[in-house]
């Protein structure tokens, strides 16, 4: 249940159903990442909030690999609150064809960007993880301790080294100098602004944009990457923005905490899913030379269902938004 959805803001109180929150609505709010996926959501969600103050900069404009270009906004901004929803990010092709990148890129971000949120005193920082970084054959559902218990899914190793040492340097900042950096870990994310590459981007917007194209061109059969059996776990983007902002009002404890639906299908049921939605009437054929990836990765939010929020978008219906987000693009963006 969105917390905040039947809200009524006065006198810069939130009133919700179940508890008073205490927001200042002129606090300067930095959100990296703001043209993203995940931090144009979040983006969305604080806007509707009214929530005024926020600091938005472009990659042109602000490099956040650049030490000394993220030093100098901190000093210039010295924003209260840091979204850290920058980040290279791609589906598993991406990750295995450009190692390096996913590993040095991301590293160099968030060393920047929570390095500067301790020396500028930022009051509170949320870091996003990614369900990926469990072991590979962790036990599930996937509980929050077990991060670092087991090998990585090798596709996306570089990805995830750099995520778990997100995790863990606002871990340490937490424990060596007070510091209020929390980091969640969502699962795979789908929804409006998404990145539709064909070969980079994640299976639901891939598998979007394929059978658009086959219906288009009338194409008798669609290819599926991998054998279609492993499972995943998909969860709106603009619902994960919605549990980012009640994270960042409600929960300051250091350890990560898992956000998903709690419900996964097979990548095979998936693309039955989209085919319908996009309306496509071929056949489906499977692509055995791609990698499937890691089995499964159904995360365990009872964690966060003890706190009092539950996902709203329903997994067709995200898709049918998402399908029309990709449709408006097409004529515009999305060659
Ligand atoms: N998509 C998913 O399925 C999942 C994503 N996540 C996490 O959510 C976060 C956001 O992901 P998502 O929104 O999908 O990613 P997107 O690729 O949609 O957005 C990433 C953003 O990061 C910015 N960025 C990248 N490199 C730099 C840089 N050097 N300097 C400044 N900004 C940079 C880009 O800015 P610009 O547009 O200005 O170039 C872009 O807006 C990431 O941390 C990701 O790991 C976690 C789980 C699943
Ligand atoms: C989100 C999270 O998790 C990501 O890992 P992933 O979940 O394995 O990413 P994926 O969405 O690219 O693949 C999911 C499954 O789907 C199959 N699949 C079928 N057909 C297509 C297809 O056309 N494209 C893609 N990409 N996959 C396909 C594909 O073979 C695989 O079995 C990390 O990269 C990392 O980005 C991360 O943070």
């Amino acid at each position: 249940m969105h917390y905040l959805r039947e809200a009524a803001c006065k006198n810069n109180l939130i009133f919700v159903r179940y508890r008073i929150l205490f927001v200042e609505k002129d606090a300067k709010i930095f959100i990296a990442g703001h043209r993203g996926m995940v931090g144009s959501a979040i983006l969305r969600k604080l806007s509707a909030l009214g929530f005024y103050n926020v600091l938005l900069q472009t990659s042109d404009e602000l490099d956040l690999r650049n030490q000394q270009a993220v030093a100098d906004f901190f000093s210039a901004q010295k924003p209260d609150y840091v979204f850290l929803a920058a980040a290279k990010v791609g589906g598993i092709l991406a990750n295995n064809r450009f190692r390096a990148d996913f590993l040095y890129e991301n590293l160099a971000i968030q060393n920047n960007v929570i390095h500067q949120s301790y020396t500028h005193r930022v009051k509170k920082l949320l870091f996003l993880g990614s369900s990926c970084i469990y072991p590979k054959l962790a036990p599930q559902p996937l509980k929050e301790e077990y991060l670092l218990t087991g090998l990585l899914e090798p596709t996306n190793e570089p990805y995830a080294i750099a995520k778990i040492a997100g995790i863990k340097l606002c871990e340490a900042y937490h424990d060596q100098y007070g510091c209020n950096f929390i980091s969640v870990m969502p699962t795979n994310l789908y929804g409006y602004n998404d990145n539709y590459h064909p070969e980079h981007s994640h299976v639901l917007p891939a598998l979007i944009r394929r059978f658009h194209e086959a219906k288009t061109a009338d194409e008798p059969e669609v290819t599926v990457w991998g054998s279609g059996a492993p499972k995943r776990e998909f969860l709106f983007a603009d619902d994960l923005a919605d549990a980012c902002v009640f994270l960042m009002e409600s929960y300051n404890d250091s350890q990560l905490i898992n956000i998903g639906t709690g419900e996964d299908l097979s990548i095979r049921e998936l693309a039955h899913l989209i085919k319908d939605v996009v309306g496509y009437k071929g056949e489906l054929a499977f692509d055995a030379s791609k990698p499937d990836g890691t089995p499964r990765k159904l995360m365990d939010v009872s964690k966060l269902h003890a706190l009092g929020w539950h996902h709203a978008t329903a997994l067709k219906s995200g898709i049918r938004l998402a399908y029309g987000d990709f449709l408006a693009r097409l004529e515009t963006e999305l060659h």
